[in-house]
């Protein structure tokens, strides 16, 4: 059973005449990654500000784990693991220490240091050097360690991703999994739109501060019912046009290929019609509206609706 470790429930946040938040409420679950996105200024980090306990809501309620953060129940904070987006640390500390320091402000064991790092891919030699010496990958890679410290239930991460390359990442994503397997919550806030595709289980949209959508990937696909793309390269330079292609519109795409949009509700028919004959298809390649394409609808929908 699904398990809430966040509620969230019809919350403003006001800065003077600045309202940063409206009415935003969202559950979440034990075990869930959840994507935050929006444009810059949309209310993502006052919402994660708001879920650490840092800022009160001028309306509604917050709670995580059963508690309001904002009340500062220590409690919370220590099942509560954050990575800003620019993480700080002092230049003159190693790796080590940093983490030493983190864990007594958070009154946490420090045993799993050596685990954590290594968990990071901070090898030993780079635990002992002093910060300064680091690249912009490993001070993200120490700012998650110090995130996980004392084996966080929820888990708030501002683009965690940012300054690290490719095979970094894939192993941060790793990590999460492993996480996730253990029930943490994570809510991950970016911009990085298509490495989020594969790894958020639900993803939350916010603009101007509102809730604009929330759901699955294959949920919010349902919902703005946006055209499958599908392109074709056919067997011996054949046309398209000429060929049984299943009464749809084609035009010619990159690499000799053509591609055409069918509804999601005649998807199925026009790929039966399409692979009639295997032979005479080189390539085919079916791509599913991408979370670039959702987030852009559901802007466009609440531009449209004001
Ligand atoms: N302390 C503050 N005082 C006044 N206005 C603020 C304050 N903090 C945030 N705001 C305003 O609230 C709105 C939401 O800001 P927020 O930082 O939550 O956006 P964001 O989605 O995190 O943006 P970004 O992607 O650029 O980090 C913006 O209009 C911002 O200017």
């Amino acid at each position: 059973m699904t398990k809430p470790t966040v509620v969230v429930t019809g919350v403003a946040k006001s800065y003077g005449n600045v309202t940063a938040v409206k009415d935003v409420s969202f559950t979440l679950n034990e075990g869930e990654t959840v994507a935050l996105v929006g444009h810059n200024g949309a209310g993502k980090t006052t919402i994660v500000k708001l879920l650490l306990g840092l800022i009160r809501p001028s309306e509604g309620s917050v709670k995580v784990l059963g508690e309001d953060p904002a009340r500062g129940d220590f409690g919370v904070r220590q099942r509560l693991g954050y990575l800003p987006e620019s993480v700080a640390f002092h230049m003159a500390l190693t790796g080590r220490e940093t983490l030493a320091f983190y864990a007594r402000l958070k009154r946490v064991d420090l045993s799993c240091a050596p685990e954590l790092l290594e968990r990071v891919g901070l090898a030993a030699e780079a635990a002992d050097r002093p910060v300064r010496t680091y690249s912009k990958g490993m001070r993200q890679r120490l700012g998650l360690a110090q995130a996980l410290l004392g084996q966080p239930r929820v888990l708030l991460l501002d683009e965690p991703t940012s300054g690290l390359d490719p095979a970094l990442r894939r192993r941060f994503y790793d990590l999460l999994d492993d996480l996730r397997s253990t029930g943490t919550t994570i809510l991950l806030s970016s911009h990085a739109l298509t490495e989020l595709e594969d790894r958020a289980d639900r993803v939350l949209i916010v603009n101007q501060g509102v809730k604009i959508a929330d759901g699955t990937l294959d949920s919010l696909r349902g919902l703005a019912r946006l055209p499958t793309r599908i392109s074709l390269k056919l067997s011996n330079g054949a046309s398209a046009e000429n060929s049984n292609s299943g009464g749809a519109v084609w035009s010619r795409a990159r690499n000799d290929m053509v591609e055409t949009e069918v509804a999601m509700e005649d998807k199925v028919t026009l790929l039966k019609t399409l692979t009639a004959n295997p032979a005479d298809i080189a390539a085919l390649h079916v791509m599913e509206p991408t979370l670039d394409d959702l987030y852009a609808h559901f802007l466009n929908t609440k531009r449209a609706a004001e």
